[in-house]
């Protein structure tokens, strides 16, 4: 798989246990930096994986700061993206399963890289349902996102 990934200053440390990680097991990874711990702001980040996302550029993106929030708020602002701040492996089942979710967003400052990776694993290697419930409510996210941009605001 295709997957593009981003950190902050808060981030990248994880990010680059990350990237091994994924090229070990055999994934094409885009690494969008950041490289040190020189402080940076998260949007600058999560924008450009989540372009890479959007055009097919990836077939997924992976952000990470020092919570993971500050990523999956910016990211989610972005049409066509679905971000999920995952740090247990329940919900990277789960945000697979029943979100079609299509970003990953974790926190260095929350979880350690051993758990990280296996979040990261779960997450690519689960397939969307197809559940009918699941379609139709992502249907009305994407919805919402439509009436936005309609709306102009
Ligand atoms: O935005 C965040 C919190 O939601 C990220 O965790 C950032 O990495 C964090 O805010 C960075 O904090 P710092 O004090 O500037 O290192």
């Amino acid at each position: 798989m295709k997957i593009a990934i981003g950190a902050d200053h808060a981030g990248y440390r994880l990010k680059d246990v990350i990237v091994p990680f994924l090229e070990a097991q055999g994934h094409e990874v885009i690494d969008m930096g950041c490289n040190c711990a020189d402080s940076v702001d998260y949007p600058d980040y999560s924008v450009p994986v989540c372009e890479a996302v959007v055009r097919g550029e990836a077939e997924r993106g992976i952000l990470i700061c020092g919570t993971g929030i500050g990523m999956s708020i910016a990211a989610n602002k972005m049409a066509g993206i679905r971000c999920a701040l995952v740090h247990d492996l329940f919900s990277a089942k789960a945000t697979r399963e029943h979100n079609d979710t299509n970003v990953l967003a974790m926190g260095e400052r929350v979880i350690g890289p051993g758990v990280a990776e296996e979040i990261v694993k779960i997450w690519l290697d689960t397939p969307f349902s197809q559940g009918e419930r699941h379609v139709g409510r992502i249907g009305k996210v994407k919805a919402l996102e439509s009436a936005q941009a309609a709306s102009g605001r």
